[in-house]
């Protein structure tokens, strides 16, 4: 995971700019994307209806009736009225895009220059070696330029309007605020240039900035040669044995999950089911990397407030307008800058503390180790690095610690939230799951063999990961002159792959914006960023992609099982509607409010059968989609 996107910059130009009115409307933008329409005046309608489009993928109802549509009486009514401001605003938004309004082109005065001496009778190889002589750059075509306010597009996730600007614009784009520029990514073979073709020449950029206060050098703001080594450090901790271990844990945690979810039901009480997942995910991490027990689905401990608020401040740094934090007396004064340091203060001494008591098992311990080395007391990611002798100072142990219960807590709690959304919208892909679910575990505890057998399970977490990547947006800064596809562009650019506009193009994926695992074929490969070209990025790709993604893979496969074989979940009856906004992931800006029930089955008595650690290395992600066709390996169910 990283963190979405930084647009305290765009934010804070949209306080203080107008729209710059393009000079010369005859100028239209350099189309590189199939999907730009063509220059008629049938324009404004093509980006009105790819706004409908997309619409849709956050309309909470799923039904096209808009937000609120659950509930009743005037609360609807000012809603409904709410809704068609907020349409009439985002089509008069799209109409300004498509006619034009936001797009400055600039010819290139070289350029114009040459060509009037062209006309002149100036021969043109004197001409070709003079303008050589001055650059040749501006032969080369511009980018095109989307520039003016946000004013019109800011009360929602950012990476919305992006998608309405490169339905316009195309795979590439420069989008101006004031002096501020970034270059939006949403063609596939650019991502795969910027990610994995010449990835020594991008830099973590303003994501480095942003969360250098919580993770300083930790491996997703890192860079450069302390990347390089702290990369090779944690990748072996991941190894095939560790993650294998980890599903017993994912289990007993996913089952005090469903025992809260049992209160629920038996009360009668609906439940917020993002703060549970995030609860959820929190303590697996806390486990799995430190061997740490935060227990926050059951308790509040000090320690759990001081990570949220950690949390919290590191997402409201990547949006927030003005970088508050660094004004000298501010941050000594505000009374949030003391708690958020006095947060930190207390999650660093928790992680020193750990880290002293690894240290003592590791001294204490008659140690052999290897490559799949693990603790069976304690096979944390933390001690795999002291006993592997890993030679790091405490503050870059810490640092990477950090990085990594951030990285694997919120994407994972964002993907299981998004997932069970997009459930209840669609009852025949849960009575499908839950088929799946029966067939394989019965009521049994997820295996490692049973999560090669859960394909369809796994089919519905790569589409919700298609439609709500976590992140929307990598970022990334040259760090050198490159070219991007046919255009030029200088060090120091600042570029947003948008990972959202890759997954919901429309001229790749068939309908788009619907929720249909069976797009990704049982008996296919697990789709990746390889084997899809770049267009599905659920990991992102290169020397940077997710190194726990068959942690986060395994542990969402489990979680979701256990949770759909247990019970039946539907949005409750008023829910607030479902609408994103943007932190590090996509959250929902009220919650998700589900009702949940238990399952019309012969009673289960859940039978705790933690498989004893395997080392079965030849089992993995991979592992799961080639397995062959389901049907006739599934297990019967055991009741
Ligand atoms: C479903 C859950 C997850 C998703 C969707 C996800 C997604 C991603 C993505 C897209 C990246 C690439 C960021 C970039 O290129 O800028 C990334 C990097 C990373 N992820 Fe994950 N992640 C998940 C879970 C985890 C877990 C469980 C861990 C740790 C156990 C983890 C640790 C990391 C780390 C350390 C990086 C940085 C790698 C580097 O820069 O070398 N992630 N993740």
């Amino acid at each position: 995971m990283a963190a979405a996107a930084s647009l305290p910059l765009l934010q804070f130009s949209a306080h203080s700019l107008q729209p710059k009115l393009p000079t010369n409307k005859k100028f239209r933008p350099t189309f590189v994307d199939p999907l730009s329409p063509p220059a008629s005046s049938s324009k404004s309608n093509w980006s009105c209806r790819n706004f409908a489009v997309i619409r849709c993928a956050y309309d909470s109802n799923g039904d096209g009736r808009g937000p609120g549509s659950g509930g009743g009486g005037v609360e609807d009514g000012a809603k409904s009225v709410e809704k068609i401001i907020e349409e009439k605003r985002r089509a008069e938004l799209s109409a300004r895009i498509a006619a034009g309004e936001f797009t400055v082109e600039k010819s290139g005065f070289p350029s114009v220059l040459k060509n009037s001496l062209l006309k002149l009778g100036v021969p043109k190889d004197i001409l070709e070696f003079l303008f050589g002589k001055i650059g040749a750059a501006d032969d080369y075509p511009k980018i095109p330029e989307a520039k003016g306010s946000v004013s019109a597009i800011r009360r929602e996730a950012f990476f919305i309007p992006l998608y309405e600007l490169y339905l316009t614009y195309g795979g590439i784009f420069r989008l101006t605020f004031g002096p501020k520029s970034f270059l939006i990514v949403s063609d596939p073979s650019i991502a795969k240039h910027i990610l994995k073709d010449n990835s020594k020449a991008y830099s973590k950029g303003v994501l480095a900035e942003i969360l250098e206060f919580v993770m300083g050098k930790g491996l997703i703001p890192a860079d450069g040669e302390v990347w390089r080594v702290r990369r090779r450090a944690i990748v072996p901790a991941l190894h095939k044995k560790y993650v294998a271990a980890m599903i017993s844990l994912f289990g007993q945690a996913t089952d005090r999950l469903c025992r809260k979810l049992d209160e629920a039901a038996s009360n009668g009480e609906d439940v917020e089911m993002e703060s549970l997942f995030s609860r959820l995910t929190l303590d697996i991490i806390g486990k799995a990397v430190f061997n740490y027990d935060f227990d926050s689905l059951k308790v509040d401990t000090g320690i759990v407030e001081a990570v949220y608020t950690v949390l919290r401040e590191a997402e409201d740094r990547s949006v927030a307008p003005i970088p508050v934090w660094e004004i000298p007396i501010w941050k000594d004064i505000s009374p949030s800058q003391k708690k958020v340091n006095a947060a930190l203060k207390l999650v660093n001494d928790t992680l020193n503390d750990l880290i002293a008591i690894c240290k003592r098992m590791v001294d204490e311990e008659e140690l052999q180790f290897h490559e799949e080395y693990m603790n069976e007391q304690d096979p944390s990611i933390l001690h795999f690095l002291l006993a592997s002798g890993d030679d790091v100072s405490s503050k870059q142990l810490r640092d990477d610690l950090m990085t990594l219960l951030i990285a694997g807590h919120e994407t994972s709690a964002a993907v299981l939230t998004w997932t069970f959304y997009l459930l209840s919208k669609e009852p025949s892909v849960l009575a499908k799951l839950q088929n799946e679910v029966d067939a394989v575990l019965g009521d049994r505890f997820p295996t490692m063999e049973d999560l090669k057998k859960l394909k369809y399970t796994t089919r519905v977490i790569n589409e919700s990961l298609r439609l709500y990547p976590q992140p929307p947006v990598l970022i990334r800064r040259s760090l050198e002159n490159d070219m991007l596809g046919e255009y030029p562009i200088r060090r120091g650019e600042d570029i947003f792959i948008s990972v959202w506009n890759l997954h919901h193009c429309p001229k790749r994926w068939e309908e788009a914006e619907r929720f249909n695992p069976e797009r990704w074929p049982l008996d296919g490969p697990n789709p990746n960023e390889t084997n899809q070209d770049f267009s599905y990025l659920p990991f992102g790709g290169g020397p940077r992609k997710c190194v726990g993604d068959m942690f986060a893979s395994f542990e969402t496969i489990v979680a979701v099982s256990m949770l759909v074989q247990r019970f039946n979940f539907q949005m409750a009856v008023g829910a607030p509607p479902v609408q994103m906004t943007t932190g590090a992931t996509i959250h929902t800006t009220q919650g998700l409010k589900m009702t949940v029930t238990r399952r019309m089955r012969p009673p289960i008595v859940p039978t705790l059968e933690i498989p004893a650690v395997r080392s079965d290395s030849s089992v993995n992600v991979s592992d799961i989609s080639t397995a062959p066709d389901q049907k006739s390996e599934v297990s019967p169910s055991v009741s």
